[in-house]
């Protein structure tokens, strides 16, 4: 019976989405925080959700954390309806909040310790540690850490029951330019080892690096799903080819390059092409909705 069930289990990981969810609906009062929400995470993507304050990023999220009921629709994430998740489903997900990463006097490996006793698989502590970074600060005192350290913390607590679904809030809000950089690459070593992760942020150049897809999300209707590389058209969008002495918006920037170059006989001084970037075609399509 056992083994009939685990291979229903991987059967069921192969086929099934880590996320769908139809027809999603949730007010506050007369307030329609999500309005009919369709969306789809495939197993193994990096999914980024942006839109500005208020779009009903949390609530969606929280909703499929299992932490707030919806009003409406169609809720599976890893195959389970989050209102009706047991323990065993709650083992399978990890969750970084917007935390503190701050437990008093404990050391970093003492809470990472702690944690790992709440389940029944978890990963080995110091090999958590050493994941997000913190090894050298492993016998800390978790209020001696830095802002992008208790980050880290808080994603050891996020997979230290080895998830097969990472929700991850705002994860580099406050960071640092560097510090931003090297907690990408612990977010992309999850993804490469088979995580799914679903990201909110409102750092356009975080989903762009980190996200297969990203879903932008306003008065709580999903506007568009897309790579970031063609979100809002952005790869057909008009170039804008800048020299020296003027500017030129065209579809055939090459062409515009070749006449400037013939002109100029040779190299064109502070030459530059450039498409929309996706906080351009972002803020375009919040601006439109
Ligand atoms: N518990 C609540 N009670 C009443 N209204 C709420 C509650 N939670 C959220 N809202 C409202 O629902 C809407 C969506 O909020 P939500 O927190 O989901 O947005 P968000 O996209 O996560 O925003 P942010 O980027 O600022 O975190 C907002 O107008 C918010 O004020």
């Amino acid at each position: 019976m056992k083994l009939l069930t685990a291979c229903l289990r991987i059967l069921a990981q192969v086929t099934e989405s880590a996320i769908s969810v139809t027809g999603l609906r949730k007010s506050y009062g007369g307030m329609k925080a999500v309005d009919r929400l369709d969306l789809t995470v495939q197993r193994g993507e990096v999914f980024a959700l942006l839109g500005p304050n208020g779009a009903g990023k949390t609530t969606t999220v929280e909703i499929l954390e299992g932490f707030r009921k919806r009003d409406e629709g169609k809720v599976q994430v890893l195959g389970v309806d989050p209102e009706r998740g047991d323990a065993e489903w709650r083992q399978r997900i990890g969750i970084v909040l917007q935390g503190t990463g701050e437990f008093d006097e404990l050391t970093v490996a003492e809470v990472v310790t702690h944690f790992a006793r709440f389940y029944r698989n978890a990963a080995d502590p110091t090999e958590v540690v050493e994941r997000v970074g913190l090894t050298e600060k492993a016998g800390s005192r978790t209020h001696t850490l830095s802002g992008g350290q208790k980050r880290r913390l808080d994603v050891a607590l996020g997979i230290v029951n080895k998830p097969e679904l990472l929700f991850l809030d705002e994860p580099t809000t406050g960071f640092d330019p560097a510090a931003r950089r090297e907690f990408w690459e612990v977010i992309r070593q999850l993804a490469s080892a088979g995580t799914t992760i679903l990201l909110t942020t409102h750092y356009l150049e975080e989903a762009e690096e980190l996200a297969d897809r990203v879903g932008v999300i306003n008065h709580g209707k999903l506007l568009e799903v897309s790579t970031p590389a063609l979100l809002g058209g952005r790869n057909t969008a008009t170039a804008t080819v800048s020299w020296r002495d003027g500017s030129e918006e065209t579809d055939r920037p090459t062409e515009v390059v070749q006449r400037l170059a013939a002109e100029f006989h040779g190299e064109v001084p502070d030459l530059t092409v450039t498409r929309p970037t996706l906080e351009d075609v972002y803020l375009k399509m919040i601006g439109d909705a």
